[in-house]
């Protein structure tokens, strides 16, 4: 999946929350998004999810079955859990029976009967994991994922996480928990000044100790060629980002 030169802003005149932003997420990619409040990061996780258009550039590649978990689930509808989850599978084609192994690991088990108005924070927030997760997703965006959960709930998420990417899936989480924090191949896209840097875990942290992680700023059209004399030189080199507007890399 591919972000073009995207940009958007949520009125004519309003400023630009994300500018020029380039993103390459192949399968598997399991990627957790920071940023300060305000930076952009929902705003981000809606353009990857398709459910906010971008107002410039283009998303390619979006796998066709996406699972969106937001922050807030919408509880103003007439419907118990269970009456809406069946709701969910019959949309995406499912049998209602795709619904209880995700009753049972994320423990539901109590709240089936429960008008969605009614359910505490936590409970609501499990509901919204459940329906993103009831069709195997080739994306799944989770925001703020670990946000209320109880401890059952929160120790299943991880291994939720690894079986969506095992399976060639994309997984983008906001997440100031910081509950994939640990995890070997975790990408990071830090949302800040209207850019997205893509920040690799595995490259920041394999440095041996003692090693200095150095970051540098070039021109973008240079980037590859000077990433390429630094590894002849024998550095481990990457381009972390494109900053579209300053016309810089880093
Ligand atoms: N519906 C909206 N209409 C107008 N502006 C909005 C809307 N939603 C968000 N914004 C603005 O867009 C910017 C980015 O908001 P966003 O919610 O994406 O940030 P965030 O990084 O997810 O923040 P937080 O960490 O607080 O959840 C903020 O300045 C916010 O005020």
């Amino acid at each position: 999946m591919r972000l073009a030169n995207l940009s958007f802003r949520y009125a004519r005149r309003a400023p630009w929350v994300l500018h020029g932003v380039d993103l390459d997420l192949p399968p598997g990619t399991v990627a957790e998004v920071t940023g300060r409040n305000g930076a952009g990061k929902s705003t981000l996780l809606r353009l990857l999810a398709g459910t906010t258009p971008p107002t410039r550039g283009r998303v390619t590649g979006r796998p066709p079955v996406v699972g969106y978990a937001p922050e807030i689930f919408p509880v103003e509808q007439p419907f118990t859990v269970i009456a809406y989850l069946s709701r969910m599978a019959a949309v995406r084609g499912l049998t209602p029976t795709s619904i209880d192994p995700w009753v049972d690991r994320l423990g539901m088990a109590a709240l089936l009967d429960v008008p969605l108005r009614d359910l505490s924070k936590g409970s609501a927030h499990k509901v919204g994991l459940a329906q993103a997760l009831l069709a195997p997703p080739g994306l799944l965006i989770l925001d703020e994922p670990f946000s209320g959960l109880d401890a059952q709930a929160r120790a299943e998420l991880p291994g939720i996480v690894e079986e969506v990417a095992a399976a060639g899936g994309i997984v983008v989480v906001s997440d100031h928990q910081n509950g994939l924090t640990g995890r070997p191949a975790l990408a990071r896209l830090h949302v800040g000044d209207g850019t997205v840097i893509r920040m690799d875990h595995d490259v920041l942290t394999s440095a041996a100790p003692g090693t200095a992680v150095i970051e540098i700023l070039v021109d973008a059209g240079d980037a590859e060629a000077v990433t390429r004399k630094l590894q002849a030189d024998g550095y481990q080199a990457v381009i972390r980002g494109v900053r579209t507007e300053g016309n810089e890399a880093r």
